[in-house]
């Protein structure tokens, strides 16, 4: 099995590449930074730290890489079985004409073999955007192929994976937690399903990827901002924090209920989840950086998003809210002069004003009783 992946930073080498390999694929990865390229052709393998209850170290071998955006990347598009990305939402639109060159050529020399796609980013269905992206490259003529022969399909991906320090006696490795989910939508492969391991299959992958975006992520980010504003610069020291602990713990539940109410899921089994997620977070092994966890803030505010969605939830169902609205209070506080976003943001709340600055990021309307609570938060949080 031919493996493209695009993306080796953490998720990408950390646990995505990790699995293909271990499945005996040969990896491929297509990065964008040369010097990473290089590095992991260089050494065509790296480690792996695996940190929890027990600790080990994996050996990732017989791995190769190529230039994003080159022709090498296009000719492993078009031999290639399987093809997964862990790029950032903000990049999959990027890397959309790559693809669609790449599966031009692959149908042009006569490959009709199946081919399958999973994009592995925090998003709702980002493989369903991608494809969408995709088909806008792709001239007209070949999309009943594409429609035939490229599956797209969704995913929802969980394995807590910080930036290594660095270290240059081994800069490729990287330390991962040692939980992992990978669950793709099983009805929308064509061909046989890649033997993957540790690749679980669902007909139900909404369900899953809303429960892992708007669970761990509404937590992770309450976190990370409550924490940045009480001067804390990791996601152990907040979440050791009892005050912020409980909020986290309050954001989780409210947006939980919204998954209850929508999903049915079990209520005791999902606060059994939460439970374990606040564990994940105190892992005494790993140094996540706030900035890290909070990076693009207004992607992070965004309607679709890990604050928005669920409170909008909270809003059909009737259910309380106060602690993911204190999240977004807690988020129109982020500064970061390293993110672009969280200048852009900054730059808004002076300009317009806290509250133009919220809609505008949220797409909240200005009658929605909630904004006035989230302003009130907000001042409340500056004093
Ligand atoms: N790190 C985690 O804990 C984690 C967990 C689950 C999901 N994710 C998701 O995985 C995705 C990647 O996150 P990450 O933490 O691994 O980020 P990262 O920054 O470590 O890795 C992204 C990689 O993509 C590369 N890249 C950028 N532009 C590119 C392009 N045009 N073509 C090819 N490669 C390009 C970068 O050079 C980098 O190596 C995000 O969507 C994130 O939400 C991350
Ligand atoms: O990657 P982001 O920026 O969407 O979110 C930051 C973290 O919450 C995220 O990377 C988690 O570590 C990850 O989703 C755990 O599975």
């Amino acid at each position: 099995m031919k493996a493209l992946h695009f993306g080796a930073g953490n998720i990408g080498r950390g646990f995505i590449g990790k699995l293909l390999a271990e499945s005996d694929a040969e990896v491929t990865f297509a990065d964008a930074n040369t010097q990473l390229v290089d590095q992991l052709n260089h050494s065509q393998e790296y480690h792996v730290r695996v940190v929890g209850d027990t600790q080990h170290t994996d050996v990732i071998r017989h791995i190769a890489a190529v230039q994003a955006n080159s022709d090498d990347v296009i000719s492993q598009i078009v031999k290639a079985d399987i093809i997964t990305t862990a790029v950032g939402p903000q990049v999959l639109a990027k890397i959309a004409a790559t693809i669609a060159k790449g599966l031009q050529l692959r149908f042009e020399q006569g490959n009709h073999t199946p081919v399958n796609i999973i994009a592995c980013e925090n998003m709702v269905r980002g493989t369903s955007q991608l494809k969408q992206a995709v088909l806008a490259e792709l001239p007209q003529q070949y999309h009943d192929l594409l429609e035939q022969y490229v599956g797209f399909v969704d995913s929802a991906v969980d394995r807590i994976v910080p930036p290594a320090a660095a270290n240059d006696e081994d800069p490729l490795a990287v330390t991962v937690e040692s939980f992992s989910e990978w669950i793709v939508d099983k009805n929308q492969f064509k061909g046989d399903i890649p033997p993957v391991q540790g690749m679980e299959l669902t007909d139900n992958l909404l369900a899953y990827v809303e429960r892992k975006l708007f669970t761990l992520n509404t937590g992770h980010i309450v976190t990370a901002y409550l924490g940045k504003l009480a001067g804390y610069k990791t996601i152990r020291e907040a979440i050791a924090d009892e005050a912020i602990q409980n909020t986290v713990r309050q954001a989780m539940q409210q947006s939980g209920e919204v998954l209850v109410n929508r999903y049915g899921f079990d209520r005791q089994l999902h606060h059994a989840y939460i439970e374990k997620i606040l564990t994940r977070f105190a892992n005494p092994y790993l140094v996540d950086e706030i900035d890290r966890v909070g990076r693009q803030p207004l992607r992070k505010l965004g309607a679709e998003d890990r604050l928005v969605k669920p409170l909008l939830g909270t809003l059909e169902y009737g259910l309380p809210n106060d602690a993911l609205l204190k999240g977004i209070a807690a988020a129109l506080h982020y500064r970061n002069a390293d993110d672009p976003q969280a200048v852009e943001l900054q730059g808004w709340i002076e300009q317009e004003g806290v509250e133009a600055a919220l809609l505008r990021a949220t797409g909240l309307k200005a009658d929605e009783p909630c904004v006035a609570t989230i302003v009130a938060e907000y001042q409340r949080m500056a004093q």
